[in-house]
């Protein structure tokens, strides 16, 4: 079980604010954890590790069998505060109990917390929240049938992935990072349930209901794959939560989403732009996605969300109509176990029992890098303390923020790719403990609203360090990121690490050493810095004594890339000769800030 960092002292909680989301201390089989409400848990072996957290199998003391599950984090986590703090408010038993009675439902795949508390583990306070334990998540289904799911499977966990957001929705929040991985069977007889569970409410927030304002802290959060538009933006919507279904039903049903076949999942800006171009037109969209026909049900939902106002509540009977009536077609009844066995195909045919395109073998088709982001946790959504009263779950709660580091679990699944590779060492400490109200605004995405350089550069880059994702750990598929472990905060000579968009139309994860340059007084010119002998000149600065204000508000800005080179050598190192002594043939670029 790879334990990708822990916290190094003991988690002062000052210190706790400042850190990387650290990964929790290792509980032992058969410790024996007490929650708030004095109940007992018996802890055996661990049966996940996600993101931030380790889930463990457990039971009641006295129990024998493991039928409940104890997912555990570092107290100072954002994600598991969030998550349970959802649960406390918005779903117990009983909330869920009443929704189905309401809408007549057998069954809903909305988890509900048993318990919860805090312990020390190795000196360290952790949070843990127990839940019903569930079975294998979908992903494993997915991989093993050559990535893909039955096509009568695929809607009837649209039907009941659309009952939990219905229900969620109901109580003001949005999931945000619904996938495979996310999505668990119920611990049903014969290997086989008939219902699954959505899990991880890490990211659930509340949605809005008034103007639309973008929030460069929440920019991308999610699983970068299935980011909503809105989401790209940082706005959590209802009509987001369906269009990252809808990205996941594709998926499901055999389709390679644009923005993975064209490998941009390292660039979130690029696949925010690729995803507007895509539900711009989701019909003729849709169609190269699957060559022997679009599924009505698909293309007739993702229409339906194109068109989606952002603070509109969905029709959820109209998009459940849509799945019923291709079972209906299909002559599936929506009942019984949920089928995950691919049927073989007919020869002569590529009809199975999933009747869209043609297996595309994912391991075919590299992913870049795949982020999972989480950004700050905003007033507006639950927020993480260390000295949290966790008997005292209300809106009144004082709320403080929490900088949010993110950590990608260690992915079994998808490997890294030759273009990009994943850089493993953490970003250098300073890099990730940005305080998110200090981060440069991100600019828009629109190229007519790009800023224009000020004068001449020797190149001309989109120093954007708000919207640049850091693929290092993270760096992997299907990971959910955190916005806020992703953006440093610029601070003069101090080594970053980005992936930059350039406007000379070439990508490259970069080592960057920012200088930052008073506004000169006489000369027309920018010298060099000693430390990066190497780096050109900056062109001439008008002289002062033109009658410019852009001079005035626009302090140079320097920096010095050093591509990364595969390897997690070097990245950490802030001493920026030394950088360019392991790198020589990459040239150094001085560029200057956009005017704004
Ligand atoms: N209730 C449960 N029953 C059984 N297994 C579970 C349960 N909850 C989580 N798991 C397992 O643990 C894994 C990680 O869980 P979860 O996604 O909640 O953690 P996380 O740290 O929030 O991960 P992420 O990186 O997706 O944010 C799941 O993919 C699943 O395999």
């Amino acid at each position: 079980m790879p334990r990708a960092a822990k916290p190094k002292a003991a988690p002062a909680k000052k210190q706790a604010k400042s850190k990387l989301y650290a990964m929790p201390e290792k509980l032992k089989e058969n410790t024996i954890l007490t929650d708030l409400a004095k109940g007992q848990w018996r802890i055996g072996p661990s049966i996940g590790i996600g993101g931030f957290g380790e889930i463990y199998a457990a039971c009641r003391n006295g129990d024998k069998q493991f039928d409940a599950v104890v997912k555990c984090e570092p107290h100072g986590n954002g994600p598991l505060f969030v998550e349970m703090h959802y649960y406390l408010r918005n779903a117990k038993l009983e909330d869920i109990n009443n929704f189905k009675r309401q809408q007549s439902l057998k069954s809903l795949g909305m988890p509900h917390i048993l318990a919860n508390g805090s312990t020390d583990i190795n000196g360290h306070k952790h949070r843990f929240i127990v839940m019903p334990r569930y079975g294998s998540d979908l992903s494993k289904f997915y991989v093993q049938n050559g990535n893909r799911l039955p096509e009568a499977t695929v809607y009837r966990l649209a039907l009941q992935m659309l009952d939990v957001y219905q229900f969620m929705h109901s109580t003001g929040y949005v999931h945000a990072d619904l996938k495979a991985a996310n999505i668990l069977l119920g611990m049903g007889k014969g290997g086989g349930s008939s219902q699954a569970y959505l899990v991880d409410f890490g990211l659930a927030s509340h949605y809005v209901t008034g103007d639309f304002k973008p929030d460069p802290k929440k920019m991308h959060n999610g699983t970068i794959e299935y980011t909503s538009r809105d989401a790209h933006l940082g706005v959590a919507t209802r009509r987001a939560d369906l269009e990252i279904l809808g990205y996941n039903l594709i998926e499901w049903l055999g389709g390679v989403l644009p923005w993975v076949r064209e490998k941009l999942l390292a660039v979130p800006q690029k696949v925010q732009k690729a995803k507007e171009a895509f539900m711009s037109d989701v019909g003729a969209a849709l169609k190269p996605l699957f060559p022997q026909g679009v599924p009505a049900s698909i293309s007739e939902y993702m229409k339906y969300v194109a068109q989606l106002k952002h603070n509109e509540a969905p029709d959820y009977d109209k998009c459940r109509k849509y799945f019923h009536n291709a079972l209906k077609q299909m002559r599936v009844t929506n009942s019984g176990d949920l089928d995950f066995k691919l049927k073989p195909l007919i020869s002569n045919s590529s009809k199975n029992n999933n009747n869209s395109p043609p297996l595309v073998k994912k391991a075919t088709i590299k992913k870049e890098a795949s982020l999972i982001v989480d950004s700050s946790f905003s007033d507006d959504v639950i927020l993480a303390s260390d000295d949290d009263d966790e008997n005292c779950i209300s809106q009144s709660t004082p709320r403080r923020k929490l900088a949010a580091k993110a950590k990608a679990k260690a992915s079994i699944k998808q490997p890294p790719t030759k273009t990009t590779p994943p850089i493993r060492k953490a970003a250098p400490k300073s890099s990730t403990s940005a305080s998110p109200k200090k981060r440069e605004a991100p600019r828009s995405a629109s190229p007519s609203k790009r800023p224009k350089l000020d004068g001449n550069a020797n190149a001309k880059i989109n120093f954007s360090p708000a919207l640049s994702l850091r693929a290092g750990r993270a760096g992997r598929a299907g990971k959910t990121v955190i916005n806020d472990d992703l953006t440093p905060q610029p601070r003069s000579n101090k080594t970053y690490e980005f992936n930059f968009e350039l406007d000379v139309s070439m990508d490259a994860n970069v080592i960057v050493n920012v200088k930052r340059k008073k506004k000169p007084q006489q000369s027309n010119s920018i010298s060099n810095t000693p430390s990066t002998p190497r780096t050109p000149r900056t062109p001439k600065t008008p002289p002062t004594s033109q009658p410019s204000g852009r001079r005035m508000a626009t302090p140079t800005t320097r920096v010095n890339l050093r591509k990364v080179k595969g390897g997690a050598d070097g990245i950490t190192s802030p001493n920026p000769s030394s950088s360019s002594a392991r790198s020589p043939r990459t040239p150094a670029v001085t560029v200057r800030k956009y005017r704004r």
